[in-house]
């Protein structure tokens, strides 16, 4: 496997948003790589959540790791720029969101973002023929978008197999991503399965415990599960 190296991206939808930039700052102590940054419309998703306001102050309060974008939104070409500006890293999209996918990957690219394209569990891996060489990374959510704390669909598994050997066979450096009911109990079975970036939200923000000791035993024991099956 052509892996990248592994990416904890804990889901800021978990966190306390009351203390946002906390609570940050806390993960990314604690190891944690990426930022994934959910945005959610109430209208391709039933849920509404945060906007480039959110990531632009993130930066402003000091965040300089990447941050990671995963938009629900429909449409999504006319929130891209936005997004950009606002200092967020990677930009992933829905391809049901995008009448033109390829125009969409552009648009990111042509912003100086990463560009990533998001699979939901019923969505085919066909529809990233034609574009899986002008993507920077490959999403595949393990639940139906929209809210955090859902559990981790088994197909996602066969998937991820079969979506790590296309990427393999392109050559290209292109992340492949998991999105939804990530455990420290079950990183294992899905890093062996060919993700190298892992988003975890409800695992890490509640983790029992976390209130009180911090985020480092959680974010420790998902790279340490992940380090065991790469070696
Ligand atoms: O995109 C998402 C939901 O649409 C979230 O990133 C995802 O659900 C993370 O939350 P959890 O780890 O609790 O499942
Ligand atoms: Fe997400």
């Amino acid at each position: 496997m052509s892996l990248q190296s592994t990416v904890i991206a804990p889901s800021i939808l978990s966190a306390n948003f009351a203390k946002l930039g906390e609570e940050v700052d806390n993960v990314l102590k604690a190891g944690a790589d990426w930022v994934h940054f959910d945005v959610m419309d109430n209208h391709y998703v039933p849920n509404l959540t945060i906007g480039p306001l959110v990531c632009e102050a993130l930066r402003k309060h000091g965040v300089t790791a990447p941050i990671d974008v995963h938009l629900m939104v429909d449409p999504v070409d006319r929130i891209v720029p936005d997004f950009a500006k606002a200092g967020a890293s990677t930009i992933s999209f829905h391809p049901e969101a995008s009448l033109h996918v390829h125009r969409t990957i552009q648009l990111i690219k042509s912003h100086g973002c990463g560009a990533g394209l998001v699979l939901n569990p019923a969505t085919p891996i066909e529809v990233l023929d034609w574009v899986l060489e002008d993507l920077d990374l490959v999403l595949l959510m393990s639940v139906n978008p929209g809210f955090g704390g859902q559990s981790f669909i088994p197909s996602a598994l066969d998937k991820l197999r079969r979506v790590r050997e296309r990427i393999d066979n392109s050559g290209r450096a292109i992340r492949l991503e998991i999105d939804g009911g990530v455990k420290a109990d079950n990183i294992a079975e899905i890093a062996a399965a060919g993700a190298d970036t892992f988003v975890a939200g409800s695992a890490i923000f509640n983790a029992p415990g976390a209130d009180q000791h911090g985020y480092d035993e959680i974010v420790r024991r998902m790279k340490d599960a992940v380090a065991a099956v790469r070696k």
